[in-house]
């Protein structure tokens, strides 16, 4: 990137946890590694009563925590690109005052403005009005970069599109799903598209099922205000695990541009039959964490955490399976899951391929040789193998090994999701951004689940915190050898 091109970097909910947590370590970084552009100006926009001084010891502060790798010697270097504006998003002066501070006299014309929604879903719509009365949707390069989840249904999206339609043009528009930019999940198309032998057994043919399971060790924290809304559905699986399903089934693009790219994931969005509406139960489950030990601590369940409303049933797990009536993946079933405290921090993709035609050879354990597997962990990266092999001895027994295509090489750069993704938003490439079409398409595939656990609000299944989730999430797999693989 050319870094030293003039871009201004506006961040709305500035002191907020996806801030705290993510974009100000994500900017920290790309200081440390020489790839933010100098010029760069950051304007923090808060409601909290402070100055540059009072906001450069919170961005310390959070830098000390949630940086990983933190060096202080870059500190210094950093604060310079930072300006807090006080403001509140619901007022017209706030954007006036924002306005004096990006045209600052003497400043450089800028390339682009960059408005960072990180703020609460319910409140894209008015900042993105406020932006637009005060002019910011005209003369001059200004994006805007929306969080997800998109809506909180089919419905709201559509409306919540219209909306941003209104005052911004498509290609001003960023959708950020973080999940795209990491890594491995774009190395996916890479191990897809650039190796044929993969290829080839990649479809119905050979693949008995696929796996994409999502699981964190961590609770709701701070975000019950939005979590008990929401709930796992719509906060994980409608938009980072069907996402990564696009990437799996994705037929490949004729050429790595954007829209070609989006074109080819919709497609699979489109294919994916319909949940029946009296058949929800069959295709997905839900679940809420009840007390437990996660990573040796006691932990309390869901009702317990601080801001939950009480008898709240929202689920802090789901897992849920999808068909896709497709050439390539017909009969094939694509099992979904995701939740919080769950044993591990751990996310993967896993495939696995059918039985062979012909047992010969015994297994030293159980009597049935366990199928090979494709096995792409997000969390903590790797890419592996799984095939069986002869055990050394007489006689011939097979076991199974797993060939680790070893990821990353030593020194090689790291950069996190959000690192690249806002490199991608300053660079203008929206290749992976979503476009609102996939949006839609993934509200249209979970909407059937949405309105059938919207008529059934008495009860939820529990699991205990720290462990892999309910038992009865083994019930949506179609044939009794189908298991959830948890251990990578
Ligand atoms: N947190 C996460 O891990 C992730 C979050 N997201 C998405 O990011 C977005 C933000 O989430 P998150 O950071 O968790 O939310 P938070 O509630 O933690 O942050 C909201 C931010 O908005 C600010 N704010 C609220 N009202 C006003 C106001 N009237 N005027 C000025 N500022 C205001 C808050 O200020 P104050 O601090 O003063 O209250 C805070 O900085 C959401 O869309 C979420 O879905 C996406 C991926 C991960
Ligand atoms: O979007 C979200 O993602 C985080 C998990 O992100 P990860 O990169 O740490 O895997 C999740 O905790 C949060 O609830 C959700 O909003």
């Amino acid at each position: 990137m050319d870094n030293q091109c003039i871009c201004q970097f506006v961040i709305f909910g500035a002191t907020g946890d996806l801030a705290s947590k993510k974009l100000l370590p994500a900017l920290y970084h790309l200081e440390c590694a020489g790839m933010m552009p100098k010029e760069m100006r950051i304007l923090a926009f808060g409601r909290r009563p402070w100055d540059n001084n009072g906001w450069q010891d919170f961005l310390r502060e959070q830098l000390e925590t949630y940086a990983g790798n933190y060096h202080p010697e870059h500190f210094d270097d950093f604060c310079k690109h930072f300006e807090y504006v006080r403001g509140e998003i619901h007022e017209k002066e706030s954007y006036e005052k924002l306005r004096a501070a990006l045209t600052e006299e003497g400043a450089d014309k800028p390339a682009s403005t960059i408005f960072y929604l990180a703020i609460r879903p319910a409140d894209f719509v008015p900042v993105v009005q406020q932006l637009s009365g005060a002019g910011f949707n005209q003369e001059g390069d200004y994006r805007i970069v929306i969080e997800k989840p998109f809506g909180e249904d089919l419905e709201s999206a559509m409306r919540l599109n219209e909306q941003l339609h209104r005052h911004f043009r498509e290609e001003q528009i960023y959708r950020i799903d973080h999940y795209l930019g990491k890594e491995i999940v774009q190395n996916l198309m890479v191990y897809r598209f650039a190796n044929l032998a993969v290829e080839a057994l990649w479809n119905r043919n050979y693949i008995d099922h696929v796996q994409i399971t999502v699981a964190e060790s961590g609770g709701i924290e701070s975000r019950a205000g939005y979590y008990d809304q929401a709930g796992a559905l719509r906060d994980m699986l409608q938009n980072h695990l069907m996402q990564i399903l696009t990437l799996v089934a994705m037929e490949p693009p004729p050429c790595m541009e954007a829209d070609a790219l989006r074109d080819e994931k919709v497609k699979v969005l489109r294919s994916i039959r319909p949940i029946p509406k009296s058949a929800v139960t069959a295709y997905a489950m839900r679940a809420q964490y009840g007390p437990g030990v996660v990573d040796g601590k006691h932990v309390p369940g869901y009702q317990d955490e601080a801001g939950v409303e009480t008898n709240s049933i929202t689920e802090t797990y789901v897992a849920a399976k999808f068909y896709i009536d497709n050439w390539r993946w017909r009969g094939v079933p694509f099992y979904l899951r995701t939740g919080k405290r769950l044993e591990n921090k751990t996310s993967s993709v896993a495939l696995r391929f059918r039985h062979t035609p012909q047992q010969l050879f015994r297994e030293t354990s159980i009597e049935k040789i366990e199928p090979n597997w494709i096995l792409l962990s997000l969390e903590p990266e790797s890419l592996k193998t799984e095939i069986q092999i002869k055990e050394p001895g007489l006689e011939m027994r097979v076991r199974p090994v797993q060939l680790n295509a070893s990821y990353r090489k030593e020194g090689e750069q790291e950069l996190d999701a959000y690192e690249a993704l806002l490199l991608d938003v300053m660079e203008g490439d929206k290749a992976l951004f979503i476009r609102f079409d996939e949006v839609e398409w993934a509200w249209r595939v979970v909407d059937p689940i949405i309105k059938a656990w919207g008529r059934e609000t008495d009860y939820i299944l529990t699991y205990p915190a720290g462990s892999w989730g309910p038992d009865e999430a083994a019930r949506i797999m179609d044939k009794e050898d189908q298991y959830w693989r948890n251990k990578i």
